[in-house]
């Protein structure tokens, strides 16, 4: 038997879970809240008066809660507080989790077995790290801590590369008139969905037109530059061996429509043996908006020069932000190694029928 980690201290990264939420999300992913200062409420029922009063202290202030700097999460595991309407969801900001096996609970140290239940606040920076933890009666200096904080945020610099002439400007250009030959097919995400890996579709959280390559010769080229030149980059930043590509796309995003929300690149079965994802944009001149952005580490924002790449972690959170003016054509491949590609054929049975052609797409870096 494995124990279970310990609940996580002040300094200690907060455990990632997914939980059902009175949003009426099943599986809300904790772990896509990065970029914000996360105030938690491990209350318990909001029938005790402690924290019902805790609760009162939330409304106070609510306008702390704005999505943007900061977001409220409290956690009960006592169904009758949906039932007696004794608690909402109310954006931007505040939301709760519905905790009934008290899985999350356990995590954060809250539920100590089936009866006993310690409730407090605990508060989380942008990393989603612990700050600190507050006794439940203690909410005014949790609060007070969460202002001072999100009044001034460092301007991080998030751990990414950027590696010059990738591609030269003739092959960015033939790239570019591939997809527009073809016109590209709205492209969704990886959802993990009843235990399967799932293609979504949400205009909303990503909108964006890709076309595949298919000429063997071409996707031999490519994937030999990138293995000439992104590979030995990552090997001399962080000791990481890539030796495998998945996917060759031209990726297409518009202005007004183009955009893709903060994720994670690795969080479902069918993505797990991913592990750095290569932007390369092909006419970085030719538009506006359209960079990206690490949320966690604040606002800056990060641009490919033309053929050049941008290449980071796939479990960092990265957005590409709304194109304003032109189209952004992008070349976005992800590396791993031979021991992710393992990962990979043992998660393949966990690949719902429709998702399964892209992740499958194989070939050496
Ligand atoms: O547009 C980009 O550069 C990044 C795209 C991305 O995050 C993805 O395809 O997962
Ligand atoms: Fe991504």
């Amino acid at each position: 038997m494995t124990t279970p980690p310990a609940p996580p201290i002040a300094g200690d990264y907060a455990p990632w879970f997914h939980a059902k939420a009175l949003s009426g999300s099943d599986r809300y992913a904790f772990h896509s809240v990065g970029g914000r200062h996360v105030l938690m409420l491990f209350f318990g029922t909001a029938s005790q008066p402690g924290a019902k009063a805790a609760l009162e202290v939330v409304a106070k202030h609510r306008e702390v809660f704005d999505d943007e700097h900061a977001v409220f999460f409290g956690v009960t595991v006592d169904p009758s507080d949906v039932a007696q309407n004794r608690i909402a969801q109310d954006l931007p900001g505040i939301r709760y989790f519905l905790d009934y096996d008290r899985a999350v609970s356990r995590l954060f140290g809250a539920a100590k077995d089936a009866h006993r239940y310690e409730p407090f606040w605990v508060l989380l920076d942008r990393e989603l790290r612990v700050i600190q933890r507050y006794r439940i009666d203690a909410g005014e200096a949790a609060i007070a801590e969460l202002r001072k904080r999100t009044a001034k945020v460092p301007d991080g610099v998030a751990p990414v590369l950027t590696v010059p002439d990738v591609f030269d400007a003739e092959t960015c250009r033939m790239l570019i008139d591939l997809y527009n030959k073809d016109g590209g097919t709205a492209s969704g995400f990886m959802r993990d969905v009843d235990g399967k890996t799932t293609h979504v579709l949400d205009d909303n959280f990503k909108r964006r037109r890709d076309t595949s390559i298919e000429d063997a010769k071409l996707i031999q080229m490519l994937s030999q530059r990138i293995a000439r030149r992104v590979a030995p980059a990552i090997e001399r930043a962080t000791h990481f061996k890539a030796t495998r590509i998945e996917r060759h796309i031209v990726a297409c995003y518009e202005a007004g429509k183009g955009h893709f929300r903060p994720h994670r690149d690795n969080t479902t079965f069918g993505t797990a043996h991913r592990r750095f994802a290569v932007t390369i944009n092909l006419n970085a001149e030719e538009y506006e908006g359209g960079d990206l952005r690490f949320p966690e580490f604040g606002g800056r924002t990060y641009r490919a020069p033309t053929g050049g790449a941008v290449v980071f972690s796939c479990s960092l959170l990265h957005e590409a932000m709304p194109v304003t003016k032109g189209k952004r054509y992008a070349f976005l491949p992800f590396l791993y190694d031979e021991e992710a590609r393992a990962v990979r054929e043992a998660n393949l049975d966990k690949l719902a029928a429709a998702g399964g052609q892209d992740v499958k797409q194989e070939g050496a870096a």
